[in-house]
């Protein structure tokens, strides 16, 4: 190998299997396209050939990747890269004790390991960095290509799990890819998404199969593979995620601007909601000059989101199967149209954390928005929380501005913590990602956080679906907005508006009955008048 192991690029590693060419194709027309566009490392893995045959098309892969200066990585078997000089192997959980691997191929080879879980970390740190040069984490998504998995898909969540855990262990000299399930439609939200809590690691490559292996066309398969991890921007909206600073003057400014593109677009709000919040939600949306829908039919869901300014508001106190939520969220991120994630409830029930957890892991949301109990247990801080209902959880504004920010960096997300106070913090990092470097550093603690606040409105607790209205009034403005609106403006400019008409609305009504009414007509007031000028609230940029 006429290089150094560090020198070696992760970023796009094919793994080949002869068992899924298309007609016309061979295992060596596939590679020798993949190298040509773009492939930096190969592995040959034939898990059902014979070893004769299997050191030929060995001894022939090697050839063209020489051809290309690209090192070729042998699964599993010892034996043959020993035979053919291979510059590494690759072995899985199950196959020969890493020791024992690098006993035998000696310091120079790269040795690779299969990893899907952080003890599997803890292992590798405990070897040190004689040992693993880098580990294949996986499988992200669901694949058919690896028989008998013994791993469940651990989504982008899990991968960077596993990346803190190699932060953790400062197993600095572990390299990582990402393996399973990988195509075009979620790689960069793979890339976007997983980064390391301190900010320091994302994967340094992706590895693909089937998407090359089974192309007819495998160079334009690792061209557009190519061209994906060259981009280094995940543009899940068709609005720009253009950062600005959000002095109270500009603010109020951009909500007056914003309200009146929502008048001119009338957004249409897709909303998949609790029952008891469809009625109260319907008529929110329509007090913000808003079209609702609420609709749970899967095979609408793509039709929706390709109405002009369609936006979607998933509370996940529906009831709705699973499968039409993750419809969903596929739809609107494929049209790249704004989702508001309401996680009702979230780790009240294994049932309801579980579900939740599964609509996290399979798209992208611009906006997460949950009360006190729900922020802390996303954030994982839910030891802070006192109790699963909001007003109980009396935690400190510290512990819920941080809670906030972990949720918005986790999730890249504009997360918003909704209460007496109104966290809203931005981490969707204009969309941005790198390989290898994570977020270059950006921690939580540092991300762009405002206190919105307007004395406490005790009632709104009495009424039905009032956490729930502001997700919706969240997705009216998002829907409505244009393309040079800034998400964490709009998604301010909403939490003002309904913090504003809750106090209106609350010195104007006799009880929780009234308050409602009087609540959408706060809202519609508010709205047709577009003066944000007068909006009582304070905004405390942090
Ligand atoms: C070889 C392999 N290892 C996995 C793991 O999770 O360790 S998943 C996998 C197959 C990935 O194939 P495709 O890109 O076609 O989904
Ligand atoms: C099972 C595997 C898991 N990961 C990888 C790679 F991505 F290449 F590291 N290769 C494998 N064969």
């Amino acid at each position: 190998m006429g290089y150094s192991k560090q020198d070696v690029d992760y970023s796009l590693y094919l793994v080949t299997d002869s068992t899924m060419l298309p007609q016309g194709t061979t295992l060596y027309s596939q590679v020798e396209a993949a190298l040509r566009n773009g492939v930096t490392l190969v592995q040959l893995r034939e898990k059902e050939t014979d070893t004769k045959i299997f050191i030929e098309e060995a001894l022939e892969v090697q050839k063209l990747c020489k051809q290309f200066k690209v090192p070729l990585i042998i699964n599993d078997r010892i034996d043959v890269a020993l035979a053919i000089d291979a510059d590494g192997v690759h072995v899985g959980q199950d196959d020969m004790p890493i020791p024992m691997v690098r006993k035998l191929v000696g310091p120079q080879k790269i040795v690779g390991w299969s990893v899907g879980y952080p003890h599997e970390v803890d292992q590798l740190a405990k070897w040190g960095p004689g040992m693993v040069d880098y580990i294949g984490i996986g499988m992200v998504f669901p694949t058919s290509t690896k028989k008998n998995p013994k791993k469940l898909p651990m989504g982008p969540l899990g991968v960077s799990r596993i990346l803190d855990t190699l932060e953790e262990r400062d197993a600095h000299w572990c390299r990582t890819v990402a393996i399973g399930g990988l195509h075009p439609n979620n790689i960069e939200r793979v890339l976007y998404q997983c980064t390391s809590m301190d900010g320091r690691r994302s994967v340094d490559g992706i590895s693909v199969v089937s998407d090359i292996m089974a192309a007819s066309d495998a160079g334009a398969a690792a061209a557009n593979l190519r061209q994906i991890l060259d981009k280094g921007r995940y543009s899940f909206l068709d609005f720009s995620l253009c950062d600005r600073s959000t002095d109270r003057e500009t603010l109020l400014n951009v909500a007056n601007h914003i309200i009146t593109q929502v008048t001119e677009s009338r957004p249409l709000v897709h909303h998949i909601t609790n029952k008891v919040h469809q009625n109260f939600g319907a008529n929110v949306t329509l007090a913000l000059g808003s079209s609702p829908i609420m609709s749970e039919i899967k095979e609408e869901a793509s039709d929706l989101a390709n109405v002009p300014h369609a936006a979607l508001l998933l509370n996940t106190g529906s009831v709705a199967p699973i499968d039409v939520l993750e419809a969903a969220i596929d739809a609107y991120n494929a049209h790249k149209r704004p989702i508001v994630f309401d996680p009702v409830g979230y780790s009240a029930t294994a049932t309801r954390r579980t579900l939740n957890d599964t609509l996290l892991s399979c798209g992208q949301f611009t906006c997460i928005k949950g009360n006190s109990g729900e922020i802390l247990s996303l954030a994982g801080m839910a030891g802070k929380m006192k109790g699963v209902d909001a007003h109980e959880c009396e935690c400190g504004k510290e512990v819920l501005i941080q809670a906030t920010r972990l949720v918005a960096f986790k999730f890249k997300t504009i997360a918003v913590c909704s209460g007496e106070f109104d966290f809203i913090a931005d981490g969707t990092m204009k969309g941005a990602y790198s390989l290898s470097v994570g977020s270059k550093g950006i921690q939580a603690k540092d991300l762009p956080c405002v206190i919105v606040e307007n004395g406490s409105i005790p009632i709104m607790g009495d009424i039905t679906a009032s956490g729930c209205s502001l997700g919706s009034t969240i997705a009216c403005l998002l829907g409505g907005s244009g393309e040079e609106a800034n998400v964490f403006d709009i998604v301010i400019s909403a939490v003002a508006l309904y913090k504003v008409a809750g106090k209106l609305a609350s010195t104007r009504c006799q009880g929780s009955g009234t308050f409602h009414v009087q609540l959408i007509d706060a809202l519609y007031q508010l709205f047709h008048a577009n003066n944000p000028r007068s909006w009582s609230c304070n905004f405390e940029k942090l």
